[in-house]
């Protein structure tokens, strides 16, 4: 990065938010984000609680780009995005899916902590049933073993998946899992999704086959930029999603998927739908299943009102300190 802030540019103008969601994903039902301003304009800096100051410094990494550099010139002014049904019951699959304004395309949670496979198959049966046209994917976060995955993928087979997203664990599970499933003539697709943006080399999963397309999130792999020359060189297909983020973290993601030179699937940016507010007083969400590519701003009143305790401001602000302080020592 040629430009780059010092603590106090990052710490002199911060807001620390939390968003309450509608629905429980990845176990919380408040999304803290911290935001702050750069000549570009603004960034976010949003890694999960439970993430260390290496992980996270990617992250901090691509609010610096979008508030001090900017992003790329976009290819396409609307990006296509899916409904996102996190793992809950089935009777609470129509209202969440009724927070989506489309749904040409649905991904779908399975392998949740605690849950059995007969949830997932009943899930998937409820979003089957509400919309019989529409394309569905799932995401098991690497919840299953690769006889479960197989087991569950084959169960799954009725329904023409679009792909599963992570069925298991590490670059040689999804091998693996993907020769088998191809052996038995199931042709479902295998998305890598931890096995990128967790892995200390991104471009491991093309070199080794394992997957047919990646799910790209800009925050953890270091911003636009960088995202976007690991899709160049791995050489596949790629669906950028979020990280549950705000409207100004979002957006990142919207201008990656609008800088991609090919674009084959809906992403998964259109958690705003997911969340009870927003930063910004026009949030990202889809109009007919897509999102404008625009810059966003957010709004001085929303940034007050959902202000976190000044608690988690601190806590915060502490791990900005420890993260820059990680990146400055990287450079
Ligand atoms: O892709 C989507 O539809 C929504 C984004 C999503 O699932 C997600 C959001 C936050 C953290 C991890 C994930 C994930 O893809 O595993
Ligand atoms: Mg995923």
């Amino acid at each position: 990065m040629t430009v780059f802030p010092t603590l106090s540019d990052l710490l002199d103008n911060l807001h620390v938010v939390s968003i309450p969601m509608r629905v429980k994903f990845r176990g919380i039902m408040h999304r803290e984000a911290a935001l702050f301003e750069g000549p570009y304009g603004w960034g976010e800096f949003s890694p999960f609680l439970e993430y260390g100051p290496q992980e996270a410094s990617a992250w901090l990494a691509s609010g610096i780009e979008a508030a001090w550099e900017g992003f790329p010139e976009p290819l396409r002014s609307h990006v296509p995005v899916n409904a996102t049904v996190p793992a809950v019951p089935r009777s609470d699959v129509v209202r969440v899916l009724e927070n989506f304004d489309a749904h040409h395309t649905v991904k779908i949670k399975v392998a949740e902590h605690g849950q059995s496979l007969e949830n997932d198959l009943a899930r998937v049966a409820e979003v089957r049933k509400y919309l019989p046209e529409a394309a569905l994917r799932i995401d098991a976060n690497a919840g299953w073993s690769v006889p479960e995955a197989f087991d569950a993928l084959q169960r799954l087979a009725e329904y023409n998946l679009q792909y599963a997203e992570q069925p298991v664990a590490g670059i040689e599970g999804l091998a693996e899992l993907r020769s088998q499933l191809r052996a038995a003539g199931n042709p479902t697709l295998i998305a890598a999704d931890e096995s990128v943006r967790k892995a200390t080399d991104p471009l491991e999963v093309a070199r080794a086959g394992a997957a047919d397309l990646l799910v790209i999130k800009a925050a953890p792999l270091g911003g636009v930029r960088n995202a976007l020359r690991i899709v160049r060189e791995a050489g596949m297909p790629a669906v950028i999603s979020s990280a549950l983020d705000t409207s100004v973290g979002l957006s990142a993601g919207v201008a990656l998927a609008a800088a991609l030179p090919e674009l084959p699937f809906a992403c998964g940016l259109g958690t705003g739908s997911l969340m009870t507010d927003d930063v910004a007083a026009h949030p990202l969400l889809p109009r007919s299943g897509a999102l404008d590519v625009r810059k966003i701003e957010p709004d001085q009143g929303k940034l007050r009102v959902l202000a976190a305790s000044e608690e988690r401001r601190s806590a915060w602000v502490e791990r900005i300190r420890a993260v820059h302080e990680v990146l400055v020592n990287n450079s």
